[in-house]
C-alpha cells in the first residue's frame, strides 16, 4: 500500500488507551465494573485513535498522487468542507468549516485531495490557527499554485461546554499566498465562499 488509511487499530496503542481511559473512569467518580462502562474504555481507546489518525498520514504524500498537468489558471474554491478537531489545549472537539482555493499553475489537484488534507491536519490535537497554517502551507508546497486561500469557521465545545459558556460565538481564521495577497483576488474569493450557490 502506497499510502495509509485509517484501516486497523494498533493493538498495543488500543491496550494502552484502554487502560488510562478505566483510569479516568475511576477518577470521575464512576465505577468501571458496571455493566455499561464495562467495554466503554475500549470504545473511548478506538475513538480517540480515530480522531488522532492524522498522526500517521502523510498529507504531502498523499496530494502528490494527485496532482495533473493542466493549463487551467482560473480560481479554484471548495467551500463548506466540513471538519471536526481536538482542540490540543482540552482535548475537547471543535468543527465547523474549511473554504479553500487555489490557483493553478499548470496543475490542478484532484478535488477529494482538498478534504482529504483537511483531515489529515484536524484529526490530530490541534489549535484552529495552526490548522489553518498547516492546510495552506501542504497546499502551497506540493501543488505549487499561483496562490493559495483557506477560511476556516469553527466553534469550540471548550468555550461552549465549560469555560465561558458562550454558546453562539464562532472564531474564523485564515491563510493567503501568493496572487490572494491582492485584495481583489482575495475579495474574489470570499465573495464566493458567501455565495449559497452549491
Ligand atoms: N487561539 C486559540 N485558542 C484556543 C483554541 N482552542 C482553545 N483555545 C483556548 O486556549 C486557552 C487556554 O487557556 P488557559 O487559561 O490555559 O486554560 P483555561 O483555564 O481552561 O481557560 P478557559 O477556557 O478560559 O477557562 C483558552 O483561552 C481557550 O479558549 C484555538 O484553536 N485557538
Ligand atoms: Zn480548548
Amino acid at each position: 500500500m502506497a499510502y495509509k488509511y485509517f484501516e486497523e487499530y494498533n493493538h498495543k496503542v488500543t491496550e494502552n488507551l484502554k487502560n488510562n481511559f478505566r483510569e479516568i473512569i475511576q477518577g470521575v467518580g464512576e465505577d468501571p465494573e458496571r455493566e455499561g462502562v464495562l467495554k466503554t474504555p475500549e470504545r473511548a481507546a478506538k475513538a480517540i485513535q480515530f480522531l488522532t489518525q492524522g498522526y500517521s498520514m502523510d498529507a504531502e504524500k498523499i496530494l502528490k498522487k494527485a496532482i495533473f498537468k493542466e493549463s487551467y489558471d482560473e480560481m479554484v474554491v471548495v467551500k463548506d468542507i466540513e471538519l471536526y478537531s481536538l482542540c490540543e489545549h482540552h482535548m475537547l472537539p471543535f468543527f465547523g468549516k474549511a473554504h479553500i482555493a487555489y490557483i493553478p499553475n499548470g496543475r490542478i489537484i484532484g478535488l477529494s485531495k482538498l478534504p482529504r488534507v483537511v483531515d489529515i491536519f484536524a484529526r490530530r490535537l490541534q489549535v484552529q490557527e495552526r490548522l489553518t497554517h498547516d492546510i495552506l502551507e501542504c497546499l502551497n508546497k506540493t501543488l505549487k499554485p499561483q496562490g493559495v486561500a483557506v477560511v476556516i469557521e469553527a466553534v469550540h465545545m471548550c468555550m461552549m461546554m465549560r469555560g465561558v459558556q458562550k454558546q453562539n460565538s464562532a472564531t474564523t481564521t485564515s491563510g493567503f499566498r501568493g496572487q490572494f495577497k491582492e485584495i481583489e483576488t482575495r475579495e474574489e474569493f470570499l465573495k464566493l465562499i458567501s455565495s449559497d450557490l452549491r
